[in-house]
């Protein structure tokens, strides 16, 4: 009954009532789960398990897609959907996200790149950039940062063809949509329009602007792709369009593989579908890839020795190459296995941004599952939370490296430690397997990091539904932190307690102990402000963070590692 316990509580009522338990109520059967050979039977078992559809009947509101779908139509949708998210649209992320990391940086260490600016605003700086990543990579449309060019957030139509005045930025479509989703997804576009309330009406316009914009994305895309053009490095929705209309669509049509009846196999998306498979792409990939490079940043503000150990990585990898040089199929390979990957997986492991991924048990039947080797019969309809941040901190599957360094606990498995994904001995002896690498398989350097159990590490959740755009979110959390940490370090800003030049005149005893404190008050925000939504975020408080350049840091040179 405790609202955010997941949050608040960890594993600690999987350590007191088991690692899968069930709560009861007149309401409904809802069962927990941290077990890993259990979710492994729920992510493979997909029509016994499917997800609650319920929940996501309203995110069709754009078209029919690989999220909101399930059994042969899903299948479809994934199968279609999956090539667009293959290398090529990997490097455009990666090109994507320097382009954008380097308009953010403009933005936080000021025009002459000198740092020691306090930034209050990191979640919706980080927000705009997941944005436009997926903005660049998945539909083609490379936006500004405001005040980088004349025209940041122009408003105009992105097809020669439309006539529409548009009223919004692409970008503010964009945001405002998902700012609004919830009453857009629950009320229909005519009520909000006429409502009396101003939120309502902009949240009609910004779903209106939204569809517009999309919808002459849409003729563009199309007109390429019967001219067929632009093959390389496409974007995402533009490999969709390309799969419904470009000339190797049209001189497969006859080829069509049939179905058992005669009749002819569907092989692409309808124009609704694509439309609504671009949509799902945003709502996923925004808010999850946004959270988790605002909680790394804050993570290694908290973790001073973790910051230099993934600075003296990006060091090696990347030696005195400016970024213009950086090159995804060279550096890709060195960043996976180094501490930049580590500082992700820690981050994804302490705090995964779905902190329980929704299924069901199957409303047609009850279903049999193992656990602990016996038969248990689950009921049918029953609500299942896969529970990752309790998984992800169940010693049976985790190392520690030592008693916490934050809590009272005899393990650190709460505790952001990177380190940890360099330990080469098995946990309990158990066998480890071997697919943390970025592309799913372990290369020989792989070796180098540490190999969750199958079932013991879900972020991107696991098994056939897992998430599409793993590697799209990685190769863009990798890249920034290894943009960032290049040339400036991240530290807590102590405005709220002491000016610069209070800072100026404190000896290192003083500036020791004010940077304890800050951390004490950032650890407070971050355990008692993160709110679960969608993805769990910090709401209601704030922890203010500043980059400086590398040399020239206030506090962290202090500490001994
Ligand atoms: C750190 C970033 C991300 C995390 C932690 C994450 C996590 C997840 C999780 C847990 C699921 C499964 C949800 C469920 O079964 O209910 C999922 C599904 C999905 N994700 Fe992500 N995601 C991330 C980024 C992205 C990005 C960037 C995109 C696209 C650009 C994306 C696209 C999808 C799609 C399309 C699905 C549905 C797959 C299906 O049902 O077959 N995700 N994601």
């Amino acid at each position: 009954m405790v609202p955010e316990w997941s949050w608040r509580y960890g594993f600690e009522p999987f350590a007191e009532y088991g690692d899968v338990f069930m709560t009861v109520s007149p309401v409904n059967c809802h069962i927990y789960i941290a077990d890993r050979e259990v979710i492994t039977q729920i992510t493979t078992r997909r029509d016994d398990f499917p997800k609650p559809a319920w929940m996501y009947r309203t995110v069709n509101m754009f078209g029919r897609n690989v999220v909101t779908t399930e059994g042969s139509e899903w299948k479809f949708h994934r199968k279609v959907t999956s090539p667009s998210f293959g290398e090529k649209n990997n490097a455009l992320v990666f090109g994507e996200t320097i382009r954008q990391g380097k308009m953010m940086l403009t933005k936080w260490t000021g025009e002459d790149g000198n740092g020691g600016i306090t930034i209050t605003d990191v979640l919706e700086d980080t927000m705009r950039l997941s944005l436009h990543v997926i903005s660049g990579a998945g539909f083609g449309v490379s936006l500004q940062w405001p005040g980088m060019t004349e025209d940041g957030d122009l408003i105009r139509p992105l097809s020669n063809e439309s006539t529409h005045r548009h009223t919004l930025s692409f970008k503010d479509a964009l945001a405002g949509l998902l700012h609004n989703l919830l009453v857009v997804l629950v009320f229909p576009r005519w009520f909000l329009a006429n409502a009396p309330f101003q939120w309502a009406r902009k949240a009609a316009e910004a779903s209106l602007e939204y569809q517009t914009y999309m919808n002459e994305l849409f003729v563009e895309k199309r007109n390429e792709a019967i001219a067929g053009e632009k093959a390389d490095g496409m974007d995402i929705m533009g490999a969709l369009v390309k799969n419904s209309y470009g000339p190797e669509t049209r001189l497969e049509e006859k080829k069509k593989p049939t179905t058992n009846n005669g009749d002819v196999e569907r092989q692409a998306l309808t124009d609704s579908e694509i439309l609504g498979n671009a949509f799902v792409f945003l709502l996923a990939g925004h808010e999850t890839s946004a959270g988790s490079l605002h909680y790394v940043l804050i993570l290694l503000a908290l973790h001073l020795d973790s910051q230099r150990r993934m600075q003296q990585d990006i060091d090696r990898i990347f030696g005195d190459r400016p970024v213009e040089e950086w090159d995804y199929n060279k550096d890709i390979t060195a960043m996976q296995t180094s501490m930049i990957a580590a500082v992700m997986h820690e981050e994804l492991r302490v705090v995964p941004p779905v902190i329980n991924i929704p299924k069901q048990v199957s409303d047609e039947s009850d279903q049999i599952v193992m656990y602990q080797g016996k038969q248990t019969i689950w009921p049918k309809g029953a609500v299942i939370s896969l529970s990752a941040l309790a998984l992800q901190r169940n010693p049976k599957y985790w190392p520690s490296t030592g008693p916490s360094k934050v809590t009272e606990e005899n393990n650190d498995l709460a505790d952001f430690v990177p380190e940890r994904w360099f330990v080469k001995n098995n946990v309990n002896g158990m066998q480890q397997r071997e697919d943390v690498g970025i592309d799913g398989s372990a290369g020989k350097d792989a070796s180098r990091l540490f190999h969750p159990m199958k079932g013991s590490y879900i972020p991107f959740s696991d098994g056939p539904r897992s998430c599409l755009g793993k590697r799209f979110a990685q190769v863009e959390i990798m890249i920034l932190l290894a943009m960032i940490f290049k040339n400036y370090s991240v530290e807590l800003a102590v405005d709220e307690v002491a000016d610069d030049e209070a800072v100026e005149k404190m000896n290192e005893k003083e500036r020791i102990a004010l940077y304890e404190q800050q951390r004490a008050t950032a650890r407070s925000v971050m355990k008692n402000c993160s709110e679960i939504g969608i993805t769990v975020r910090i709401k209601n408080g704030y922890v203010p963070i500043r980059l400086v350049p590398r040399g020239k840091e206030r506090f962290i040179h202090l500490f001994k590692f």
